[in-house]
């Protein structure tokens, strides 16, 4: 359901601007199946949601993301390739019984990567502060879009 090519073309190409408007709007497209429906759909859906709509939010404001360079310099390029796992859903009685085992190429294989502070001159105690992630304190630090400081450098 997923993978409705009428809905979602190329449906295993990883294109979050899916679920975008031409003006970068959200649409109305939430995927919701991942949480069931009727009567026992997940009743943590809105709690899941809204806690990972603020870590990857806050993560991506404090963070970009970019392809690992090689010792040339050059950019090392991303070939996405899936593993496949097993995902097992039960039911009990006496409300309804059901066994799910969905086998399907449902892992990225590992890549490196670089994560860069969009920060000038962060220290990585006040990159936690702003994922939210650490003790709250009122920070003060220049912002830099462009900052080209690897993590590891910190
Ligand atoms: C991304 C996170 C989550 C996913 C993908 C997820 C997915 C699901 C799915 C597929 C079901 C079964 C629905 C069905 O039987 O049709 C379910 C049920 C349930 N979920 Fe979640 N869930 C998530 C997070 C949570 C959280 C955070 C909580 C609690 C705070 C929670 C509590 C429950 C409960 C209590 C049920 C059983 C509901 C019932 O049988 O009436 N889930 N969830």
């Amino acid at each position: 359901m997923t993978h409705d090519e009428q809905k979602y073309p190329n449906p295993d190409e990883f294109k979050p601007e899916r679920f975008l408007h031409e003006d970068g709007s959200l649409t109305s497209d939430t995927m919701p199946l991942g949480f069931g429906w009727g009567r026992r759909d997940c009743v943590g859906q809105h709690l899941a949601e809204a806690a990972l709509w603020a870590v990857i939010t806050s993560f991506l404001a404090t963070f970009s993301v970019h392809k690992a360079v090689d010792e040339n310099g050059e950019e090392i390029p991303i070939i996405p390739k899936f593993l496949p796992g097993i995902a097992v859903l039960v039911d009990f009685p006496p409300y309804h019984s059901s066994l799910l085992i969905s086998c399907c190429f449902s892992h990225p294989e590992t890549f490196p990567c670089r994560i860069v502070p969009r920060f000038k001159n962060a220290s990585v105690e006040r990159l936690t502060q702003l994922t939210g992630l650490g003790p709250s304190e009122s920070v003060n630090i220049n912002f830099e879009p462009n900052a080209d400081i690897a993590i590891e450098q910190l």
